[in-house]
């Protein structure tokens, strides 16, 4: 390839002015947006030392920023893919540009290799000289404030050398590496012996590594992984290599029917399950999952919410894709710009919510922290700690302007733990607080009223007695629904018993998923769960959590039965 000859050209057209320095200053402009920034990884410290601090950065607000140079600008969130092309846009640098681009986020692109590729296999490699590799880089870095670097197809070891060299000279705040060794068709991008400069450069520079089961099994010298228990062993012993985050993709994982990901951060093992979705345009999945990861990343999200938000992502763009025919092989592309070609309709809504996220509910009363004498905050920091996974505030009997400012709290609290916020009632106050969603009940805003002022991202759940107004909450566009009462409660007065009978027929037709509320505790919840119908996600509960001395306490109590109680999705 002509590369060299052509970089001479380029070298001798090109300078980098002084003021084109990327270390400029940032600020930001609130838009509301309101999420938690990645924790310092080694070069946002590193930066944070050389210019901005840091924590200027975790307070920011928007997707929009102004650099301080100059005032006029704006900028938007920048990942830059470091990976290789394919010439059938199915995978590599192409599916990385469709995925930042759909997630709103800008992509600049230094590309490591050019494949001949379709839906067939590879048919050729070439790949770019390293003194090429590191022009692309320094063009880049040296101009343009990238947010997140994102890598993916590295075909020799210089090329891993020549990255640590530019991310050192030019730090970013995260890099995303995607360890690409084999296609889908099956032929090697990178050989064995890349595996070296994985483990030993890039690895522990990472802040997430997303290796799928033949990737993570090299990592670790050929280890066979078979079950979801090797994968956490496999995340375990990845994370030792130094990544700051680990997710092992399960998605050929043989005895599972559902798409099976864990997630582990040197802490904490989560289970990130998704449908699996029946179609051959599988391509590209690995390069997109890892883009859009850093994407959301370069938006602000924190770690635990970039990888869910991705994975839903993923999973929404195959479905849509699963019957389109681009190619004539085995494994097809699947659209990434969906979303360019759906007006707002349940099936296609980009959705950040997670059914799983239904686990363990945690929904907040006024009262009830009224007389325990504990804020709002602290209330919902401690259900947090004790495994809740999504939490609502219903305080019914506070003061608008107090449960705006307590809410906006609460929206920062959740954020940083990558748990969903739900407003019960008060749409103008999710509105305001910038929260995930609301749940609305029968006698509330309708389901579809509260779409159209939310928007297709933003979470809604409604209240059921009834599979017809479960049938209703499905074609108002809510995202779940909430079931009860199954026993009685003192929390909501005049509240109809459904029963477990009740609860049943209403998540056997439902084609949302349920969370099961109502008089639910410790001494109840295992038989609720216990009815094993898959639309029923889980249980949400008030007094048993809240109505208690130890908030912490009880709901580490109550999710640890959960866990032991044996469900269609655990
Ligand atoms: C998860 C969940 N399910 C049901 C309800 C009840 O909502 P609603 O019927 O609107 O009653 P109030 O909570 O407003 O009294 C809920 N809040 N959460
Ligand atoms: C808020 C609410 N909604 C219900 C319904 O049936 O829709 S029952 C309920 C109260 C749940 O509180 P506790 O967990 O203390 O019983
Ligand atoms: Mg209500």
């Amino acid at each position: 390839m002509g590369y060299c000859s052509c970089s001479q050209l380029l070298s001798s057209l090109i300078s980098f002015p002084k003021s084109c320095s990327p270390l400029s200053t940032t600020q930001v402009i609130p838009k509301g947006f309101g999420q938690s920034r990645v924790s310092g990884s080694l070069f946002a410290n590193s930066r944070m030392q050389q210019t901005m601090s840091f924590a200027t950065m975790q307070e920011d607000k928007g997707l929009l920023m102004k650099t301080s140079d100059d005032n006029s600008k704006l900028r938007i969130p920048h990942v830059l893919t470091v990976a290789g092309s394919d010439s059938g846009a199915g995978a590599g640098i192409q599916a990385d540009l469709k995925a930042c681009a759909a997630r709103g986020v800008y992509c600049s692109t230094v590309i490591t290799a050019v494949t001949a590729q379709n839906t067939v296999g590879v048919q050729g490699v070439d790949i770019v000289p390293e003194d090429f590799v590191a022009e692309q880089l320094k063009s880049v870095l040296s101009d343009m404030h990238v947010d997140v670097v994102k890598t993916g197809m590295l075909p020799s070891v210089g090329i891993v050398k020549v990255i640590l060299q530019s991310l050192k000279q030019f730090p970013v705040r995260a890099l995303v590496v995607d360890p690409v060794m084999v296609s889908t068709s099956g032929d090697v991008l990178a050989g064995p012996s890349i595996l070296g400069g994985f483990r030993e450069v890039l690895l522990p520079m990472a802040d997430i590594v997303t290796p799928n089961l033949k990737e993570a099994s090299a990592l670790l010298g050929g280890v066979q992984l078979e079950t979801v228990n090797d994968m956490r062993s496999a995340a375990k012993s990845i994370h030792d290599m130094g990544p700051r985050n680990v997710l092992v993709k399960g998605g050929d994982l043989a005895a599972s029917l559902d798409a099976v990901d864990i997630f582990f951060d040197g802490e904490n093992f989560y289970e990130l399950r998704s449908s699996r979705i029946e179609t051959r345009n599988t391509h590209g999945t690995g390069c997109t999952l890892a883009s859009c990861i850093a994407a959301e990343l370069a938006k602000g999200s924190s770690m635990l919410s970039a990888v869910k938000v991705a994975k839903r992502y993923v999973e929404t763009a195959l479905d849509y894709s699963k019957d389109i025919a681009i190619g004539n092989g085995l494994q097809g592309p699947f659209d990434h710009l969906f979303k360019l070609k759906h007006n707002i309709h349940n099936s296609w809504r980009p959705q950040a919510f997670d059914p799983s996220d239904l686990f363990l509910y945690a929904v907040t009363d006024s009262r009830m922290n009224k007389k325990w004498d504990r804020s709002i905050t602290d209330a919902v920091k401690a259900a947090i700690e004790g495994g809740a996974t999504i939490v609502q505030l219903r305080e019914k009997d506070a003061e608008t302007r107090d449960f705006l400012e307590a809410a906006k709290a609460c929206v920062e609290i959740c954020r940083s733990h990558g748990i969903p916020l739900l407003i019960n009632d008060r749409i103008d106050v999710a509105l305001a607080c910038d929260a995930d969603g609301v749940h609305v009940g029968q006698s509330d805003m309708p389901a579809n009223v509260a779409r159209t002022l939310l928007g297709p991202e933003k979470i809604i759940g409604v209240s059921c007695k009834t599979p017809e107004q479960a049938h209703q909450a499905w074609v108002d566009g809510a995202d779940y629904i909430g079931c009860g009462g199954v026993y009685p409660t003192n929390t909501k007065e005049n509240n109809i018993t459904v029963g477990l009978e009740g609860l049943k027929a209403v998540s056997l037709s439902s084609k949302l998923p349920v969370v099961a509320i109502g008089g639910i505790g410790v001494s109840n919840a295992r038989s609720v769960m216990e009815l094993g119908v898959p639309t029923l996600k889980g249980v949400a509960v008030v007094s048993a959590l809240f109505d208690r001395e130890l908030v912490l306490t009880e709901t580490r109590k109550l999710h640890a039965l959960l866990k032991e109680t044996p469900t269609h999705s655990n």
